[in-house]
């Protein structure tokens, strides 16, 4: 049995989820860890200077829970499948593949978590994009007015300096091409991966 940990990672609303289930529904014997699940209770979220809830931090996240999520998959993928519910297939030869996908928009700013990426890909979109994007979108607690550019979009590319003075290998997607054209480049590279753990390639 041999394992491949992709993560997908990037700004909010820049198509992580969407493309992560579609990886999913594509590649046999995989399944999902998602970094959103793992947000703390809002009561115990500490609030910043402005008066804004700082949920775009580590520290806002259960981190500790979420690795016992990856490491659990990683010690029997098998039985990680089976218990959410999935249906494991098995090869005839020992050379199947599992593979996770990690999704979440700050899956590479944790050191443990990003050591254990194969593969590591960034969906990125611009300012305004991303500004319609999350307007659009309703969060538990929802944004405040201001949120965005008080705090979401700083805290951005406050995020995304940190993980590139962590780690160089980064697959950049340009969040804005159209959803099947993302999709098709990721799928089609995670599969030469699998091809080549097999030996296929
Ligand atoms: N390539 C794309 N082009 C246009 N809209 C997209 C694209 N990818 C995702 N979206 C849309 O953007 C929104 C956020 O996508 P989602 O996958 O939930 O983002 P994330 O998980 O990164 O927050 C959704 O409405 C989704 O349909
Ligand atoms: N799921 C939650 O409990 C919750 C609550 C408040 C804000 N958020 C937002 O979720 C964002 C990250 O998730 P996405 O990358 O899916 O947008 C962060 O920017 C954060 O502000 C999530």
């Amino acid at each position: 049995m041999k394992t491949l940990v992709v993560g997908v990672g990037g700004v909010t609303n820049g198509g992580k989820s969407t493309l992560s289930q579609f990886l999913h529904l594509k590649i046999r014997n995989s399944c999902i860890v998602a970094q959103d699940s793992h947000f703390k209770d809002d009561r115990v979220v500490p609030v910043d200077s402005n008066g804004f809830k700082q949920y775009d931090t580590l520290d806002a996240l259960h981190m500790d829970k979420m690795m016992i999520e990856v490491y659990s998959w990683r010690r029997d993928p098998h039985s990680f499948l089976r218990q959410r519910g999935l249906k494991p297939k098995d090869s005839p030869v020992d050379n199947e593949v599992y593979v996770l996908i990690v999704e979440g928009f700050l899956i590479f700013n944790h050191r443990p978590l990003n050591e254990l990426f194969d593969r590591r890909y960034f969906l990125e979109i611009p300012y305004d994009t991303c500004k319609k994007r999350r307007s659009s979108r309703v969060y538990s607690p929802p944004d405040p007015p201001g949120y965005f550019d008080g705090y979401v979009w700083p805290m951005y590319l406050k995020n995304r300096s940190e993980m590139e003075s962590m780690t160089s290998e980064i697959v950049y997607l340009d969040g804005l091409k159209p959803k099947e054209e993302v999709l098709v480049v990721v799928y089609e590279d995670i599969c030469q991966e699998i091809d080549r753990l097999q030996g296929l390639s």
